[in-house]
């Protein structure tokens, strides 16, 4: 191509994502528009959608980002490039949908027409007008009985402030409004404008890991032209790569002889490690490299970290094999190797939220088959010694002792509950709980509020969005951003089993509530860990001074006493039970103690 023709099929270029809050339709609708554009026949459709993971399905939310490119020809007779950008729904992923956004000029935004906006309908709406994008609202499940179209036009427009007297009204689901979409985005979405001779800058905003390719980067080319046996350079590393393959994915993956202005596809280039390939940096030509990176390339720091361990010790090294192959595909994903007194070797790791670590987790059982004990999710604190000296403690267990502890500060988060009137109650209280300081509140329309607390992640990460829902029934939706640290009267609380301190299960807890939590978690504690052979006492101390205590009786009677002599399938059933339960049991010193153990200093609800 020359680049008249470039320039020339620029103009056609429409560069668009779905975003919405989870479960408004955004899968449903991504799959419309492929099949109304001929990407995907009918029968491939129930293959293949643009949610690849198999967890992902499972759990119906999209965990990575992709790209397809798909041709569609419009009412005026022309045919456009689209290249549809999907963006994970979730908090924990934020930072990747702000990348997936930047390299497009146009969202669609989905609303269910029943639910109203929610929490991560307006989360994500900031990151699309923070990408000068153009929003295009979609009233979705317009088909629904408790539809109501034209109270939430009147929503978008009075809480997000913008006009939706053209929004299209939609049901992904039965295919009404698909084909007005398509034409919407032709219409509205800004053709790219960027120069095709310029120097390369092309953004990164996503990467994987192929076995065959290495590293596989998803791009949007911003400035320039790549072609393959190009050199290329990662301006935030510095480091350098010759391109391999480049191409788009139909959805399928195509081989292409160059991406330009416009283009969305991947490159590959003998790239061993995702880290190589960082979200949102850019790709520039080593040999006429532009002068400037796109701006936003962000470092991501892992929020949560907790300990992995194998409930098995000869699998630590299958652990460390599993934790290198998640790596090479999940740059975020931060390990290394701890031990604990408790229970052995394992890996401290990090994560960018409460999802991402059960995906890891779960993925790690799953395609790996490995039993693993986790320790309860722990946040980031900044201890400031009496000497001055300053720590980032991950790990409970390793709070100096209090003596030396000149203060300690905690990350906050600015957490935003979108509610039914009924339940601002409800949501107050639990806030107010969980240390919360009340920012804001807001009506959105007669019947919804949003609430706003600042509050400490530690908190969060305890069960807070379970007792949300559960006060809410499920009518809450929730978001938040971190704000930073503020300094907070934090202690470390050990538990003591037959007098050891188990490291794995110290906590930070605040000082006010720390007597509480003590006996919480000693009575929890009891509950869950299953009679021995002798008396186990449970303390709670902060330092030297016990401040709860509980027993777990000894075991009297053989479990195969219960089945009066008889029946052999029922004792087979009961040993089978018990094999079960063994399998998630770590000895800690002489007593054995189940996986839930480990969570239970998180659980406060009864
Ligand atoms: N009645 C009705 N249901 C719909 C419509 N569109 C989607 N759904 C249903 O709503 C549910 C959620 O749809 P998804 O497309 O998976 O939602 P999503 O926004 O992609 O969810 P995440 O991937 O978690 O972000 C599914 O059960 C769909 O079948 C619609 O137009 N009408």
């Amino acid at each position: 191509m020359n680049n008249e023709q470039r320039r020339a099929r620029q103009e056609k270029i429409r560069n668009f994502s779905i975003i919405a809050h989870i479960d408004h339709g955004k899968s449903t609708l991504a799959d419309r528009i492929l099949e109304q554009t001929g990407a995907l026949t009918e029968r491939e459709m129930k293959e293949q959608t643009l949610d690849a993971m198999d967890l992902e399905r499972e759990r119906g939310i999209t965990i990575k980002l992709n790209a397809v490119q798909l041709t569609y020809t419009a009412k005026d007779g022309e045919e456009y490039i689209f290249h549809l950008i999907d963006t994970p729904g979730h908090v924990d992923f934020t930072y990747e949908v702000s990348r997936s956004l930047a390299a497009c000029e146009g969202a669609l935004l989905i609303v269910d027409a029943a639910q109203g906006i929610e929490a991560q309908t307006l989360a994500n709406v900031y990151l699309a007008l923070d990408n000068d994008l153009e929003i295009l609202p979609v009233i979705n499940k317009i088909d629904l009985p408790s539809a109501e179209p034209e109270r939430v036009k009147k929503e978008v427009e009075d809480v997000i402030g913008l006009d939706a007297s053209d929004a299209v009204l939609a049901s992904a689901k039965n295919g009404i409004g698909i084909g007005e979409i398509l034409e919407q985005v032709v219409e509205k979405v800004p053709a790219p404008t960027g120069d095709p001779e310029g120097p390369l800058k092309a953004l990164i905003f996503d990467s994987l890991y192929d076995s065959y390719r290495g590293v596989v980067a998803y791009i949007r080319i911003v400035e320039g032209t790549v072609k393959p046996g190009q050199k290329i350079r990662m301006m935030a590393t510095g480091k350098e790569f010759e391109v391999t393959e480049i191409g788009v994915f139909t959805p399928k993956a195509e081989k292409r002889d160059e991406l330009t202005v416009g283009d969305v596809g991947f490159l590959s280039a003998s790239i061993k490690n995702v880290g190589d390939t960082r979200v949102g940096d850019t790709i520039t030509s080593a040999g006429n490299p532009a002068s400037e990176p796109l701006p936003g390339y962000r470092k991501m720091n892992p929020m949560v970290y907790c300990g992995l361990y194998p409930v098995d010790t000869n699998e630590y090294n299958d652990l460390r094999e599993a934790l290198e192959r998640l790596e090479l595909n999940d740059a975020s994903l931060q390990y290394e190797p701890e031990t604990s007194q408790a229970l052995g070797f394992g890996f401290r790791c990090g994560f960018l939220g409460l999802l991402h670590m059960e995906i890891i987790q779960e993925r790690i059982e799953r395609e790996f088959g490995i039993t693993l004990i986790t320790t309860a999710p722990s946040v980031i604190y900044n201890v400031t010694l009496t000497n001055g000296e300053e720590l980032k403690v991950d790990n409970p267990a390793n709070m100096p002792d209090a003596q030396k502890i000149e203060h300690v500060e905690e990350p906050y988060v600015k957490a935003k509950v979108m509610v039914p009137n009924d339940y601002v109650g409800a949501v107050m209280e639990l806030c107010q709980g969980k240390r919360g300081i009340f920012i804001d509140m807001q009506y959105l329309d007669e019947n919804r509020v949003q609430i706003v607390y600042e509050i400490p992640l530690s908190e969060i990460v305890y069960d807070f969005f379970d007792q949300l829902k559960s006060s809410t029934k499920g009518y809450a939706s929730f978001d938040y951003e971190l704000i930073g640290y503020k300094q907070s009267k934090l202690v470390k609380m050990d538990i003591l089993l037959n007098s050891e301190t188990v490291d794995a299960l110290s906590v930070i807890v605040h000082r006010d509530s720390a007597y509480e939590r003590g006996k919480i978690i000693v009575e929890k504690l009891k509950e869950l860990i299953p009679r021995q052979q002798f008396e186990v006492p449970i303390q709670a101390s902060i330092g030297q001074k016990i401040i709860a205590r509980s027993t777990i009786k000894a075991m009297r009677k053989n479990v195969l006493a219960k089945c009066y002599g008889g029946d052999i399938s029922r004792k087979r059933k009961l040993l089978e039970k018990q094999k079960e339960g063994k399998k998630r049991m770590k000895s800690v010193g002489s007593v054995e103690v189940p996986q839930e153990a480990f969570m239970a200093v998180l659980r406060m609800d009864d």
